[in-house]
């Protein structure tokens, strides 16, 4: 029986099983995937500017010293599992079960599922798939592989938006179409996609054409007018944005929003007690879609749980310097610090 069981191994499963840890909380992690990071397996070359004191990081790092945190405190770490359904015991503990007809006992629950298992939205046009094998994506794992080559993005989130600013430069010619005028993401890089692109709105994708197993070039069409425009095209990215697996959660008898997310209270408990949400699963007001919105909703719900196995427990964790654990790697690191600062002093002089 663990204390708490956390489902969804991305940015908010991953720092939350640290800071459950941080806790004192005998800890359980599944996955579904055969490896941890969630969503950010979709981009590991891509930098990461935005979590708040880290340098610009590429994604495969920031997973790596996830999962590195994560493993502070030792906890069970599954992978390859889904877990299909959750029940409520008499006793107020969860039985989880997966797809293999394994059972996992937790007191509590933690959903850190994001858009459950992800799955890219894919182009609805007849026979497209036929070359998802060669050069139609739906995510982008090596930039490199684009270079010199005309690339076509469809699409208008975050995701797409960032995409196009990462080929800028190594493409040879990158077009953006989006259905609306309004992009998702930062400004700042809205605007810096726009100046660099061949843009495209309200424009969409009508025609993949292609005599072999490639596409050669596309037909874009106007949403209001429906003028065509041909393209000549090496490769296209399609972010169309990600299915939502609402059906395990709705199963579980939790309140959704109308867009499928868990509804949370400010602790991020949901709406069935003991059952405690963070990262992109959740809606509330204040939502932050962000990787550090994964990371404070992670820390919070871990706090939800403690004081709900232990309503005498404090609402916080004490600053994590004074944790016992570290008390010795503490030391470690002030030595090493000091000994960098006199190398730097005498290269210096
Ligand atoms: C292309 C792209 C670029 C982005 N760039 C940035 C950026 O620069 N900065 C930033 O802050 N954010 C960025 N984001 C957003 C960021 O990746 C997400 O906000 C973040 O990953 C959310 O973390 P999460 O842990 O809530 O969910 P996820 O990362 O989606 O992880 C959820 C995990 O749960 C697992 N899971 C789901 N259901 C089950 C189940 N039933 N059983 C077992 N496992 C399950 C999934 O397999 C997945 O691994 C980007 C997103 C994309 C798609």
């Amino acid at each position: 029986m663990y204390d708490l069981t956390i489902i969804g191994a991305g940015p908010a499963g991953l720092y939350s099983t640290f800071y459950a840890g941080m806790r004192d909380l005998k800890v359980k992690l599944i996955e579904y995937n055969s490896e941890l990071g969630g969503k950010i397996l979709f981009y590991p070359e891509k930098i990461i500017w935005d979590v708040g004191g880290m340098p610009p990081t590429p994604g495969a790092t920031l997973i790596d010293q996830l999962v590195n945190q994560a493993n502070t405190f030792d906890p069970t770490i599954c992978t390859n599992e889904h877990i299909e359904k959750m029940v409520r015991e008499p006793d107020g503990t969860f039985t989880l079960f997966n797809d293999k007809g394994d059972k996992h006992y937790s007191k509590t629950v933690l959903l850190a599922s994001g858009h459950g298992i992800p799955v890219m939205q894919k182009l609805e046009l007849e026979g497209a798939d036929r070359f998802e094998v060669s050069n139609l994506h739906y995510t982008v794992t090596q930039i490199e592989s684009f270079r010199d080559k005309r690339v076509l993005i469809s699409g208008g989130g975050n995701a797409a938006v960032d995409w196009a600013n990462e080929l800028v430069g190594v493409a040879k010619e990158v077009i953006v179409c989006h259905r609306r005028h309004d992009f998702g993401g930062h400004e700042k890089n809205v605007a810096h996609m726009k100046s660099k692109v061949e843009l495209r709105t309200p424009f969409q994708i009508k025609e993949l054409h292609g005599e072999l197993a490639a596409i050669d070039s596309v037909t874009l069409a106007h949403c209001d007018t429906q003028l065509e425009e041909r393209f000549d095209i090496d490769a296209v990215i399609v972010n169309h944005g990600m299915k939502m697996d609402g059906c395990f959660l709705m199963e579980a008898g939790l309140e959704l929003e109308a867009d499928g997310f868990v509804r949370v209270s400010p602790c991020m408990e949901t709406s069935q007690p003991g059952i405690f949400a963070a990262g992109d699963v959740t809606r509330h007001a204040g939502k932050l879609q962000l990787i550090s919105g994964a990371f404070v909703e992670g820390a919070t719900a871990v706090n939800g749980v403690k004081q709900y196995l232990d309503p005498a427990a404090t609402k916080q964790a004490y600053v994590s310097s004074h944790n016992e654990k570290f008390k010795q790697r503490n030391q470690e690191i002030k030595i090493e610090h000091k000994h960098k600062d006199k190398r730097k002093k005498l290269e210096f002089t």
